[in-house]
């Protein structure tokens, strides 16, 4: 037994310890997976390990800084989420199992020419998550959604793109943390994978995740508490409280600035992750990107028993109208997303 076996844990008979290449294998033996889209995630894969080997190699790969561009969003790009979605497209226009992709740093979607092979899914992508953290050192990550073309579409637009959360066949994240982890949902469980430098793949270390149902500690920015809408403030001073308020108890609070380092320590140990909507700019309805990091998010945390909604409704359920949309965002513990769910639809609309 190797010594990452030994190290794993066990659920009946379905070890940790195997590799991700093994896990896809079982998932197509048990019909969850196709050949198609077993290969698809195996690209994303090695995407992200070339993009965990950029991000390690800091300033000695000349990779820090800013680009100097501005994404679709008006968001400064830095030379790290440029490099980032070029792995990305390089590793899969080659692939053969993609019609398009799209990504948080391009304005549209981009259909994959004739002159490759084309496969019958959309990939999307946010190729650097937490960029502003990358200068600093802090982990950054890559999130990832996979959703099947539309029978019968040759060249897919963004229009084609536009499909809820629950259309999803596979999402995940990799963070690239002091170790680069891939966490992957292809809709049976929720599975961590880490990568071994040496082996050169990512090896399976947490199988069947499951987030405690209650918390104690909340994600929020909360620099911006002035800017919130009167039920996310009510319910965050309620959080502040503690023991003699409403909850009861008291609550930690833990801010990375990166969603999928956020979201990595609640699939980990619990806990809510919020980005509301607020009044600095009325007209968005959040900060997040709906298609490419709330919805990955939450189907990755839904399979692993936890809850996502936008305040009001169920992400997943959200029927996207732009490629970029941005949203709102209560994921993590079932019972405390629900209790921030309640504080909302308790109140007037906003
Ligand atoms: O700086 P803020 O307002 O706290 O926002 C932090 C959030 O913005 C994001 O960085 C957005 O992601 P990008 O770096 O991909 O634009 C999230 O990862 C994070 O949760
Ligand atoms: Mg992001
Ligand atoms: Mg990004």
């Amino acid at each position: 037994m190797s010594p990452v076996q030994a190290a794993g844990t066990h659920r009946g008979t379905r070890e940790t310890g195997i590799s991700l290449t093994r896990y896809l294998i079982e998932e197509q033996r048990a019909g969850h997976v196709c050949a198609d889209l077993r290969l698809l995630i195996e690209v994303v894969a090695r995407a992200c390990k070339s993009i965990s080997h950029a991000v390690s190699k800091g300033a000695l790969g000349n990779v820090l800084g800013d680009a100097g561009t501005d994404n679709v969003q008006g968001e400064a790009q830095k030379k790290l989420d440029v490099l980032s979605n070029e792995i990305l497209i390089e590793a899969n226009e080659w692939g053969g199992h993609l019609a398009a992709l799209a990504s948080e740093e391009m304005d549209h979607c981009q259909a994959i020419p004739n002159v490759y092979p084309k496969g019958n899914y959309l990939l999307l992508f946010d190729p650097l998550d937490g960029s502003s953290n990358i200068d600093v050192n802090i982990s950054v990550g890559t999130i990832f959604s996979v959703l099947r073309c539309p029978d019968g579409v040759t060249q897919p637009t963004d229009e084609h793109f536009l499909q809820p959360g629950t259309a999803q066949v596979a999402a995940g994240y990799t963070v690239y943390g002091p170790s680069t982890v891939l966490v992957l949902t292809v809709g049976h469980g929720t599975h961590a994978f880490t990568l071994d430098r040496e082996q050169g793949g990512f090896v399976m270390t947490q199988r069947d995740i499951r987030i405690p149902e209650e918390t104690q500690e909340f994600a929020v920015n909360m620099s911006n508490m002035r800017h919130w809408y009167p039920p996310m403030r009510r319910y965050v001073e309620d959080l502040l409280a503690g023991k003699t308020g409403p909850r009861g108890k008291d609550f930690n609070m833990r801010w990375v600035a990166s969603m999928v380092a956020d979201v990595h320590r609640i699939l980990t140990r619990g806990g809510i992750f919020i980005y509301p909507r607020d009044t600095k700019d009325p007209d968005k309805p959040g900060k997040l990107r709906l298609m490419y990091e709330a919805n990955p998010m939450a189907f990755v945390v839904e399979q692993a028993g936890g809850a996502a909604t936008n305040g009001y409704e169920r992400l997943l359920d959200i029927q996207p109208s732009k490629l970029h949309q941005r949203v709102a965002v209560f994921l993590g513990s079932k019972n405390e997303v629900a209790v921030a769910t309640r504080y909302h639809r308790e109140a007037q609309p906003a």
